[in-house]
């Protein structure tokens, strides 16, 4: 049987509010510091940690993503319960973007919405910061090079990652040519 093809979207903030900010300067406030030399862009997003006053704490990575192979078989999402997690691309490529909305993950074997996952791609330009809970696949770098995102998310004790594995019947084909 066939698996379903995931309809990619452009990405939007309108189109994404369900699952986290969208992190771009196009059509965004900004204010002039630095003398008139700089755009400050402020607050794109926030970064959100469960439990800072046990010690939660954001962090800034480096992921070097290795180029997915189109097509692509979705069999699985992952979410962050105890914190948000931002990929901003350091190369100017797009990349892709699997999610649902956040569930109830005080539910045991809580899992992603079937019905309601979306794929979008990025303008090269945009980054996404997932809301804590938004469940997503693992980055997905498009393209005929490895690519590069700066990656700020929480670091703290306990389990900040729940993956959901589809049943076969489940699992969805991801097709997109840059
Ligand atoms: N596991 C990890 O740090 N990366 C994933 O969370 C991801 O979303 O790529
Ligand atoms: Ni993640």
């Amino acid at each position: 049987m066939a698996l379903q093809k995931l309809h990619i979207e452009p990405l939007t903030q309108e189109a994404f509010t369900l699952f986290g900010d969208v992190i771009e300067t196009d059509q965004r406030p900004f204010r002039m510091i630095n003398n008139g030399s700089t755009r400050r862009y402020h607050c794109l997003s926030q970064v959100e940690t469960a439990n800072p006053a046990d010690g939660d704490r954001a962090i800034i990575s480096i992921f070097q993503a290795r180029v997915t192979k189109m097509p692509f078989t979705i069999r699985m999402l992952e979410r962050h319960p105890l914190g948000s997690q931002a990929f901003v691309p350091l190369l100017g490529r797009p990349f892709l973007l699997v999610v649902a909305p956040p569930t109830d993950y005080s539910i045991n074997n809580d899992k992603p919405q079937l019905e309601r996952i979306r794929a979008f791609v990025t303008n090269g330009k945009q980054g996404v910061n997932y809301s804590r809970g938004t469940w997503h696949h693992p980055v997905l770098a498009i393209g005929n090079e490895d690519d590069d995102f700066l990656v700020v998310d929480r670091e703290g004790s306990g389990n900040n990652c729940d993956e959901h594995f589809f049943e076969e019947n489940e699992q969805m084909t991801l097709d997109y040519q840059l």
